[in-house]
């Protein structure tokens, strides 16, 4: 039996993973990535850069993809916890325009692996979340593409509830919309 349990989503290629938890008198162990139980998985990805962040309550982050080099991301939160998003963008996708959300925190130690394709990004709603992510791609900030966290037709239902006021890069707040992004 492996170490990694791979949930499937509404969106076909975007999985939830859980992984086993060794607890002994010391703590615990995990693997966070196997190149092996992953390509069983039919994730067979070669990861080529890690990065981590840490934000303030009320940061939202995204949403974000590459155009010519795009990114799929394997995301985690080591502290605190976050409402993770991706946006299916794949245009023959019969889920484009689709958006799945998921809670990651430090509890449930879950990951969420976004394939190339996808916009992404997150809402913290913890004091302070530190956030740990995987990426097929390297960084190309001439790249960069975004969708406007709010957009009207994609209709993200952000748990705006639990945090006071939404803290934003400028780049952030000023992304285009999807009917946009579609033209
Ligand atoms: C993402 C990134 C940023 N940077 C630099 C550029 C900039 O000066 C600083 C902060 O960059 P940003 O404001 O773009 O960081 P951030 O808003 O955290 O960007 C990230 O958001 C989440 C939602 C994602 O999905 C990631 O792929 C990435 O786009 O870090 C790198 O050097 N390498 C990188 O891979």
């Amino acid at each position: 039996m492996g170490n990694f349990t791979f949930i499937e989503t509404p969106i076909e290629g975007l999985y939830i993973i859980e992984q086993r938890l060794f607890q002994d008198s010391r703590g615990y162990f995990m693997e966070t990535y196997n190149h092996k139980e992953f390509k069983e998985a039919g994730l067979d990805r070669i990861f080529v850069q890690d990065n981590q962040s840490k934000s303030q309550k009320g940061v939202l982050r995204g949403l974000h993809f590459q155009k010519k080099y795009p990114q799929g991301k394997l995301v985690r939160v080591i502290k605190g916890e976050v409402f993770d998003v991706a946006v299916d963008l794949r245009k023959t996708s019969k889920t484009l325009g689709q958006w799945y959300g998921c809670i990651l925190n430090q509890e449930n130690k879950r990951q969420f692996y976004i394939p190339e394709g996808f916009a992404h990004g997150f809402l913290v709603l913890s004091e302070t979340a530190e956030f740990a992510y995987k990426c097929t791609e390297f960084y190309h900030p001439e790249d960069e593409g975004g969708i406007i966290w709010n957009d009207a037709d994609i209709k993200i239902e952000w748990p705006l509830d639990k945090v006071h006021e939404i803290i934003q890069s400028d780049k952030d707040k000023n992304w285009r919309t999807f009917r946009n992004y579609l033209r």
